[in-house]
């Protein structure tokens, strides 16, 4: 039986192994963000096997050509990739990594100097915590890029560059927009990773971090995990499905007799105080469903992120708030939860957006980096999505509990590449 790679895990299947045909890839360039739950890996292939509606595109023949007559620089076509990990199983990243061209061959060529040559683009706290380990067994140097600048350069190039990367989810149907480049900035970007980061956005390199909170995407897991013995962060999203959080949560009409407390604008079915309702019962923790544990769980989070998310779009006159990390999922209740939230305490006035490529700010910012110093790469335009990204569209639309993560979303694009920048081609050659 062979083994595909699925979400960053490898997988037992019967058909052809999707980790083989990722090997034969040409991996020109790769950036990493390693962080507190999950590793994320963006790589450009110009080999990617694709079916038959599925190629990498071909140039037009003007865009072949060399701008400005620049005779160091040449340009490829090919695809931008996206991998995940969890982050305590980095051995499965690594041998992910081994699995690479570039990295069969620094093994092979573990004696000579070229494997001191290998750098590749990381961010985020994993790229300092485990930089002598990457040296270590895979010969590679961590070239760090710091994390705020690389969710910033990840967001602003996913909303300039790729088409229908954002949307809202209102009432439970989501709405592609494309905003207008000269009208972007400002924007709050709120990254829900483990912890969760604020950011006022006001130009290409030009931003704050404004606020955050411990309260996120790891305190869910976390959290979760001891309450309701859920082996796996997707199994507890699962679960919060069948659950009601009415049976944890004490809501207004627990507190006014079922009635609302219209003068201040609350509905008796509104939440009160979240897990509140277990105090005024004599009731253990067995004896709550582990379903409605989750629900309440994911509300309680959603909305606290979601609200704070307003005050810092408020404190700073903010109409757009674009929201990224793992957290979010593309889970329907999550994001409706955050997007009521916003809705709510803006009284319309603020909306939030979400992105299709949630997770991967980070690394993509660190992948854009390479165009920094020698400004040797850059994703020079994007050409159209491919059907494998459009059918990953249409995926989330009927199945908005779930996105197909592994591989799907794949970005078709081209990159000005440097002739003296060749630190994959280098070890190819040994
Ligand atoms: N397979 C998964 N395993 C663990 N967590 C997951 C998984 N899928 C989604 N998540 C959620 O995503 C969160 C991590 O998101 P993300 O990768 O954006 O942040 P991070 O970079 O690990 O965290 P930080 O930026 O705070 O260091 C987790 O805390 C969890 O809520
Ligand atoms: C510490 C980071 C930036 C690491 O990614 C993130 O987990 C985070 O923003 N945490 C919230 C920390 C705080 O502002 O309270």
């Amino acid at each position: 039986m062979e083994r595909k790679l699925i979400d960053g895990k490898l997988e037992n299947t019967d058909s052809t192994s999707e980790l083989i045909k990722q090997s034969a890839d040409e991996i020109s360039h790769l950036a990493i963000d390693i962080g507190g739950s999950l590793i994320k890996i963006v790589y450009f292939s110009t080999n990617s096997k694709c079916s038959t509606n599925d190629e990498a595109p071909t140039l037009p023949k003007e865009r072949q050509e060399v701008p400005n007559g620049d005779l160091n620089h040449h340009i490829l076509s090919g695809r931008l990739h996206f991998v995940k990990f969890e982050t305590s199983k980095i051995e499965d990243c690594i041998n992910f990594l081994s699995s690479k061209k570039l990295q069969q061959c620094g093994a092979q060529c573990h004696h000579s100097h070229t494997v001191d040559k290998i750098k590749i683009k990381a961010t985020g706290g994993g790229a300092f915590k485990f930089a002598d380990l990457f040296k270590e067994k895979l010969g590679i140097t961590l070239d760090k890029v710091e994390e705020m600048e690389s969710l910033v350069a990840g967001a602003n190039f996913l909303l300039k560059a790729v088409n229908h990367e954002a949307y809202t989810y209102i009432g439970g149907r989501k709405e592609y927009m494309q905003i207008d480049q000269n009208d972007l900035y400002p924007y709050l970007l709120v990254n829900i990773g483990s912890g969760v980061s604020m950011i006022k956005v006001d130009g290409d390199e030009k931003f704050q971090r404004v606020s955050g909170t411990s309260v996120g995407g790891g305190t869910f897991w976390g959290l979760g995990k001891l309450l309701t013995k859920c082996k796996s962060f997707d199994e507890l999203l699962e679960l919060s499905h069948e659950g009601n959080n009415r049976v944890i949560d004490m809501l207004v009409g627990d507190i006014y007799g079922g009635m609302d407390y219209a003068k201040i604008g609350l509905a008796s079915t509104a939440i009160a105080s979240s897990f509140g309702k277990p105090v005024s019962e004599n009731r253990e923790l067995e004896d709550y469903k582990p379903e409605d544990i989750a629900r309440s769980l994911l509300r309680m989070i959603s909305n606290n992120i979601g609200q704070i998310a307003y005050l810092n779009a408020l404190r700073f006159g903010l109409k757009r708030i674009i929201l990224g990390g793992f957290f979010i999922r593309d889970h329907a209740y999550t994001m409706d939860t955050i997007s009521v939230a916003v809705d709510f305490w803006s009284k319309g006035e603020a909306k939030a957006m979400f992105l299709r490529h949630e997770g991967f700010l980070g690394a993509l910012g660190a992948f854009m980096n390479y165009k920094d110093g020698n400004a040797d790469l850059m994703p020079l335009q994007l050409v159209e999505q491919t059907p494998k990204s459009s059918s990953c569209i249409v995926d989330r639309i009927h199945n908005s509990t779930r996105v197909h993560e592994n591989e799907s979303g794949a970005i078709d694009c081209r990159l000005r590449v440097s002739s003296s920048f060749k630190i994959y081609d280098e070890v190819k050659r040994c």
